[in-house]
């Protein structure tokens, strides 16, 4: 039987959004006492429902803007939904902003140690598993070099090593794979069907569909914070790509 490991139960994330500036703390309280703040809000996300199982590679996929991040933020308890509930059953390892939870003016060695112990692993647990975060990221010879020295790429390849090191129940991989290149692409790819295959659950957002199409078992498409469609991926990578709206509303596409 299917486990369901998150649950995203109505959720609807409502930004608010200065319409004027405010250059201190005081100036803001003053406005708002005299009732002159004027704010608006944003709607990111409208009433988002998903389940996702156990063992599953689910892709998040949509235009820019349409809510894919904050969806990814709000199961990772980085921030809260205005309305909703979500559970999440397991430990997540959460790979959302490039750089998170490094500090780019340490060297990389220093900031596997740093990150790592962010994640929750001890002194003497990070220092064992040196040696192989080094070989994975192959980064042996910047390993002395401060981050702010560093590509994208290669921030990416520390926090994938880092993040995938021990099997989390959930892995959560926010577009950080496509800045890699292609070989080191491939490897996240192998990487992530072997967690899979001991039963990590893994939630993706890409805009490359070729990524999703070759690793998820199952895809919701979002469109300006609503569901347009979800189930299975050939369906709904196809539907995406031809802007087929007729999903929309419906629940499940099987
Ligand atoms: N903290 C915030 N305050 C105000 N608006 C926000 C905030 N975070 C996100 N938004 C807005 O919410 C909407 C959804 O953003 P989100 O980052 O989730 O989109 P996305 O689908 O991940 O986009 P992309 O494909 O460009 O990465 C955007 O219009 C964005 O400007």
């Amino acid at each position: 039987m299917n486990q369901e490991v998150i649950k995203v139960n109505n959720v609807t994330m409502r930004f608010n959004l200065e319409r004027e500036r405010t250059d201190n703390v005081k100036e803001f309280f003053i406005k708002k006492i005299k009732r002159r703040l004027q704010i608006d809000s944003f709607v990111a996300l409208e009433n988002v429902s998903f389940t996702i199982n156990k063992g599953e590679v689910f892709g998040l996929i949509g235009d820019n803007g349409c809510g894919k991040s904050t969806t990814l933020k709000i199961i990772s308890g980085i921030i809260t939904p205005t309305v909703g509930q979500v559970e999440v059953l397991g430990s997540i390892s959460p790979l959302i902003e490039l750089g998170a939870g490094f500090d780019i003016e340490l060297t990389a060695k220093e900031n596997i140690l740093l990150n790592g112990l962010t994640l929750g692993y001890s002194k003497k647990f990070i220092e064992s598993k040196q040696q192989e975060i080094i070989d994975f990221s192959e980064l042996k010879d910047f390993m002395d070099v401060p981050l702010k020295n560093y590509s994208s790429g290669m921030i990416a390849r520390l926090g994938f090593s880092i993040a995938t090191l021990v099997k989390p129940d959930i892995l959560i991989v926010d577009e950080i794979l496509s800045v890699g290149d292609m070989g080191f692409q491939e490897k996240c790819e192998n990487r992530i069907q072997e967690l899979m295959a001991g039963g990590t659950t893994v939630l993706i957002v890409s805009h490359s569909i070729k990524q999703i199409e070759k690793l998820c078992n199952r895809v919701l498409w979002l469109d300006h914070g609503h569901m347009v469609a979800l189930g299975k991926t050939a369906e709904i990578c196809d539907c995406y790509k031809r802007k087929d709206f007729r999903g929309m509303n419906d629940n499940e596409i099987t």
